[in-house]
């Protein structure tokens, strides 16, 4: 274990086993439909690169870049788009895949941009699930772990864009962090306090 890591949350082998079988169901639930895995980067792409591989049938994968945390542990309410997807959706089924929701701004944003554009399906698959309020409810057709409303790091998920290559999903030790946040960034964004 990283000395960064307090507690290890999710395992190597659970992430492991837990792709399988969302890649054994996404199969089954899409059979003989033309479905695009949409990525949201940077967080997504352990998880992306792996359930892609899950999934027994042919199948489309593109990205988006978004970001509201910056080199934050809080989200800023304001979600940005970096890079856009590189063509319609409209004869597609679309299958988000993000790494964690939290605060469930990013994918409140994602889902009524994408809607919009008139996909032939909108759904979510996250590996990570905070349990934590929510300002509006979100819908989420697969989940891989649900965990508790703390900030973790691993699989894809950064501080400050450091740790994405742990292959575990670990609590970051809270001196890590505090030691090289600056105080500004400690206040709830008005999105977040509600
Ligand atoms: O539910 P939310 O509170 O919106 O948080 C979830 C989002 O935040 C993180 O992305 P971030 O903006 O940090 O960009 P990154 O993926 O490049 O790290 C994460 O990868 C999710 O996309
Ligand atoms: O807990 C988290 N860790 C890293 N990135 C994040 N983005 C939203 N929540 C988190
Ligand atoms: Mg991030």
């Amino acid at each position: 274990m990283h000395e960064d890591i307090e507690e290890i949350l999710v395992t190597q082998e659970q992430i492991k086993a837990k792709v399988k079988e969302l890649g054994h169901q996404i199969t089954q639930d899409y059979q003989g439909k033309n479905l695009l895995l949409l990525g949201i980067l940077k967080g997504a792409i352990p998880f992306i690169a792996d359930l892609s591989r899950a999934i027994d049938m042919l199948h489309e994968i593109d990205y988006m870049a978004v970001s509201s945390y910056g080199n934050a542990t809080q989200s800023s309410g304001v979600v940005r788009i970096l890079k856009d997807l590189e063509g319609p959706i409209d004869q597609k089924h679309v299958l988000i895949v993000e790494d964690i929701v939290d605060s469930g701004l990013t994918l409140h944003y994602m889902l009524d941009l994408l809607r919009q554009r008139h996909p032939l399906s909108l759904r979510v698959c996250t590996l990570l699930y905070k349990e934590r309020e929510r300002a509006k409810p979100l819908e989420l057709a697969y989940i891989g772990f649900r965990i508790p409303n703390l900030f973790v790091v691993g699989y894809g998920l950064d501080y400050a864009q450091r740790y994405r290559n742990l292959p575990y999903v670990g609590v970051l030790k809270p001196e890590v962090y505090q030691n090289n946040q600056k105080p500004e960034r400690q206040h709830k964004s008005p999105a977040e306090s509600s």
